[in-house]
């Protein structure tokens, strides 16, 4: 009886699935996954189960991997400071050394070492390979009533060779890519990974760009996880930032959200690694667990239009 339940739950939800492979089979997925999700071998295996299994049913994924929590953990082993300002690290060379082998060394190989046990065909590059991402210094950013601030190594994205990631998935490939970046007279450039997913994603024309972090989606009320936004459009994201309930990580997020947008990806989510199987809710029901960014809420499906009124 048992066995007959289980096998009609299988069935039915493969059903269920079906209209989303449809639907997804070859086009392109940016997932960006920050590096707390990497701090741990059991969460970073749950994550990888799910892009694999995208993989499987023949979405085109690019994973982004982040990883400031390692960057930040070894820089205090190593004696060095670290500062961030609005969500970005301010990178002085030692925190570049640190950022380079955190990013391309630790992360990037961890991620690939489950995508080999896994069967996914990774392969690991960075900002810096081939002219993937070209990128400049910041120059010292102006702030009212405050000194200068100069971020140092800290990069802002001149462009994206997406041709270097479409070779890579025209093969079958799964590219895992690690944020470093660097300028056209090769200096290394640290770059948030959100604002390098995004700017991938536009590049790419991206079905949809995935961002997996450790809060549930945007919070109406930053300190209560109970108020979570479901759907949320680039006017609303602003005001909410404008309002002061954006701070610290979510501050690039919300910039790299709001860019993606601007530049033709019709669908930004941001789901909660914690939350169990958030990927596959996300991308194989209507019903997804985090925050759905859009151009215009107008521009829904009815189904989510009418989830959006309910929740308002
Ligand atoms: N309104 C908000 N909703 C959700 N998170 C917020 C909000 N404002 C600030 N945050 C902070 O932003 C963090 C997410 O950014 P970050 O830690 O940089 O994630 P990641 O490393 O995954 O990119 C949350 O954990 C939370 O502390
Ligand atoms: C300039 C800047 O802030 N770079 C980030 C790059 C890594 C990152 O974004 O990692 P998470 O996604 O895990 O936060 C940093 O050094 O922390």
């Amino acid at each position: 009886m048992t066995l007959n339940r289980d096998r009609a739950v299988v069935v039915s939800a493969l059903k269920h699935a079906a209209p989303y492979i449809r639907l997804f089979k070859g086009k392109v997925f940016v997932l960006k996954v920050g590096g707390e999700i990497f701090a741990d071998a059991a969460t970073t295996r749950t994550i990888m189960e799910q892009v694999g299994i995208l993989y499987q049913v023949g979405i085109k994924v690019v994973l982004v991997h982040g990883g400031g929590p390692q960057s930040t953990e070894l820089a205090k082993a190593l004696g060095l400071d670290t500062k961030f300002i609005d969500g970005r690290r301010v990178t002085d060379g030692p925190s570049l050394d640190v950022a380079t082998m955190v990013l391309n060394g630790q992360i990037n190989t961890r991620v690939l070492a489950v995508c080999r046990d896994l069967e996914i065909p990774a392969v690991g590059i960075s900002g810096v390979d081939a002219g993937l991402i070209r990128a400049h210094r910041r120059p010292p950013v102006q702030k009212a009533g405050q000194a200068d601030v100069d971020y140092g190594f800290v990069g802002d994205i001149d462009t994206v060779d997406a041709d270097v990631l479409r070779k890579q998935l025209d093969n079958g490939l799964m590219p895992v890519v690690s944020p470093l970046s660097c300028d056209s007279a090769g200096t290394v450039l640290n770059i948030n990974a959100d604002t390098v997913a995004a700017a991938i994603a536009a590049e790419l024309k991206a079905e949809k760009l995935i961002l997996a972090t450790g809060a549930p989606g945007i919070l109406k009320d930053r300190n209560d996880p109970q108020s979570l936004i479901s759907y949320i459009d680039r006017a609303g994201l602003r005001k909410l930032g404008d309002d002061g309930h954006l701070a610290d990580g979510m501050l690039p997020k919300a910039a790299a959200i709001d860019a993606a947008i601007a530049n033709g990806v019709s669908r930004v989510h941001i789901i909660s690694y914690k939350m169990p199987d958030s990927l596959l809710l996300e991308v194989f029901t209507n019903e997804g667990t985090g925050t759905l960014v859009v151009d215009d809420i107008g521009a829904l499906t009815p189904a989510e239009q009418s989830a959006a009124e309910e929740q308002s």
